[in-house]
């Protein structure tokens, strides 16, 4: 017990006051560490389930959105990749596997068009998408593209089409492809390649005109040599270098009959490519037996 003269000693004093502060402030640190780590914590909880929640993508089947070239990279002379960006380094473009975007464009007089792309990318690439484009010469929608440099806007809507892919919903899909028809095929053929759990088998036919046409090639060779048992490619063309050893003139039925799988129920093939290969191939698949329910045309 402090006695009364103690109380009045100014030192006394001023030391119990000091004190009686000092116990405080420490409780008011204490509370205030609490306080911050506490909204620390539920920043991290709130930023994680932001990023853990599924994204709806960044298309609308409705209405053309813009999307920002941010890399062109030349291919070859009238190929390249587009690379756009969404609108958060976190977005997903939103395009199920089968299904294509169309995007909308001016030609050489100004007016407006309108084509079908399908992106090179897929959903697990996530805050950009890419499209890789044949320009040619006369094409109204090649125009727009190779008229557009990075930092220019890309209207896109989407996503469209009638094929949609299910895994395990065929036990093997037959490709044939012509051009930047490969575009479809390459797309369907990454989603199941890198689905561990997916077993589907593909067999693609691969039609162009000279080996500096192929698209993809070194992506497609590459899937050969990594899957050699899930994936095979046949390489086709009208103008053949020297020592070709794949295919020569257009696809023909007995190149189907030899790399595809016959006609089963379980049994698909896809086809993508200029009209009129387009035509041929579906007479030359209904001739080998495929009924129609076991062709598909993008
Ligand atoms: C589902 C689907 C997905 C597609 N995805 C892609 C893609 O990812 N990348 C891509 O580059 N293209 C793709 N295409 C093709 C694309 O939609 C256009 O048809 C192509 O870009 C040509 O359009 P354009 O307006 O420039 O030519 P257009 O003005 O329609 O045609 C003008 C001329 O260009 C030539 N031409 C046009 N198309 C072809 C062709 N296929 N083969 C040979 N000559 C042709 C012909 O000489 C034609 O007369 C896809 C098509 C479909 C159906």
């Amino acid at each position: 017990m402090p006695k009364l003269s103690d109380l009045t000693n100014y030192t006394f004093l001023e030391a119990q006051i000091s004190e009686f502060f000092n116990i405080i402030s420490q409780e008011e640190v204490v509370k205030g560490n609490l306080l911050g780590i506490l909204v620390a914590a539920l920043i991290v909880i709130g930023v994680w389930f932001y990023a853990k929640k599924p994204s709806k993508g960044c298309l609308d089947p409705k209405k053309f959105k813009e999307f920002r070239l941010v890399k062109r990279t030349q291919l070859s002379h009238n190929t390249a990749r587009f690379r756009f960006a969404l609108p958060k380094p976190t977005s997903v473009l939103g395009l199920p596997v089968g299904l294509h975007i169309r995007c909308r464009g001016r030609d050489s007089q100004d007016e407006e068009v309108v084509r079908p792309y399908t992106p090179i990318t897929l959903d697990s690439d996530v805050g950009y998408f890419e499209l890789v484009v044949k320009m040619y010469l006369k094409g109204r929608m090649s125009h727009h593209f190779r008229e557009m440099q990075e930092g220019d806007y890309l209207h896109v809507l989407g996503p469209v089409g009638r094929f949609r892919y299910k895994p395990g919903e065929v036990q093997a899909f037959g490709m044939l492809a012509g051009g930047s028809g490969i575009t479809p095929m390459f797309q369907l053929t990454r989603a199941i390649l890198e689905n561990p759990k997916d077993n589907t088998k593909i067999r693609l036919i691969y039609a162009n005109v000279t080996v500096d046409d192929i698209l993809l090639k070194e992506e497609l060779d590459g899937f050969a040599s990594v899957h050699p048992d899930s994936f095979k490619v046949y390489y086709v063309l009208n103008q053949p270098p020297e020592k070709w050893i794949g295919g020569v003139g257009f696809i023909s039925k007995d190149m189907i009959k030899t790399h595809y799988p016959g006609p089963a129920p379980d049994i698909k093939i896809l086809r993508c490519g200029p009209t009129g290969m387009n035509k041929a191939m579906a007479a030359h698949l209904t001739e080998l037996g495929y009924a129609p329910e076991m062709q598909f045309e993008f």
